[in-house]
């Protein structure tokens, strides 16, 4: 899908990217991915909320060993918008109180 998401860029007055957790494979293309987001001009201010995804899965890496693979520190200091993180479960609903306290609040403030 990822080629098709600049065009949804322009209306976008927050983000949410997931990344799936269980799937350490992943985890380069998914930190391209993020780069070339928030590279993107019509989303430099825009906030940014990074989900660590499918921790109900016994094999998902902690999210300090996702921050430390993404090089979650180096994104953040570099980016223009405010990112954040966190742990979730679309599954069992782990951290969705916090997605939808994240959104309300993003959605309240436009950057
Ligand atoms: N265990 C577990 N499975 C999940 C969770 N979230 C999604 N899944 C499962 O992961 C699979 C893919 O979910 P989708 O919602 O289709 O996500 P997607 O990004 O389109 O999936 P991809 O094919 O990986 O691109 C489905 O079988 C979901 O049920 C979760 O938090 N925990």
């Amino acid at each position: 899908m990822g080629p098709i998401w600049p065009s949804y860029y322009s209306e976008c007055s927050a983000l949410l990217f997931v990344v799936d957790a269980s799937n350490p494979t992943q985890v380069s293309s998914s930190c391209i991915q993020l780069l070339s987001v928030l590279s993107a001009k019509p989303l430099a201010s825009v906030p940014v909320l990074v989900l660590f995804n499918k921790i109900d899965l016994p094999c998902y890496m902690s999210l300090a060993e996702m921050k430390s693979l993404f090089r979650m520190q180096d994104i953040v200091s570099c980016a223009t918008q405010p990112i954040t993180m966190l742990e979730i479960s679309a599954r069992d609903g782990t951290g969705l109180a916090e997605v939808l306290q994240w959104l309300r609040a993003a959605l309240r403030e436009p950057g």
